[in-house]
């Protein structure tokens, strides 16, 4: 509850914990569907279904340009790739179990992180 609290309330310390989640995400083995962004035009439909697409390059982009206020605003993006890809793919495909594995990874490392 402490450390969740600091956490929260010292952006600088929260964006510290987003850095370190985010690199523990991009090392993850099932991390490669959401290394970088879809490519829309090899992926038939992707743009006109996805609205915001979102990929880890582009929040690890916007970590280092400053442009997250707070974990908060780090978590919607993060979460905003697995809604993404329950969106497009089937639960039993490969990238369908690669986002299942993926978030499951992530609220377990967050829930550890700032509880
Ligand atoms: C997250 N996601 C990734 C792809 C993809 O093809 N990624 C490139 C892998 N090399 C297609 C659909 C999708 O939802």
């Amino acid at each position: 509850e402490k450390k969740a609290r600091l956490a929260q309330d010292s952006t600088t310390k929260g964006l510290a914990t987003c850095r370190v989640l985010l690199a523990e995400l991009e090392a993850h083995q099932d991390a490669w569907p959401f290394l970088t962004p879809v490519n829309h035009k090899a992926v038939p439909g992707y743009r006109k279904v996805i609205k915001k697409p979102m990929d880890f390059s582009t929040i690890r982009e916007k970590l280092i340009t400053n442009q997250y206020s707070n974990w908060e605003t780090f978590i919607v993006d993060v979460n905003l790739i697995f809604e993404n890809c329950e969106r497009f793919n089937e639960d039993d495909s490969e990238i369908g179990r690669a986002g299942h594995s993926m978030r499951i990874f992530f609220d377990k490392r967050w829930a550890e992180l700032l509880m």
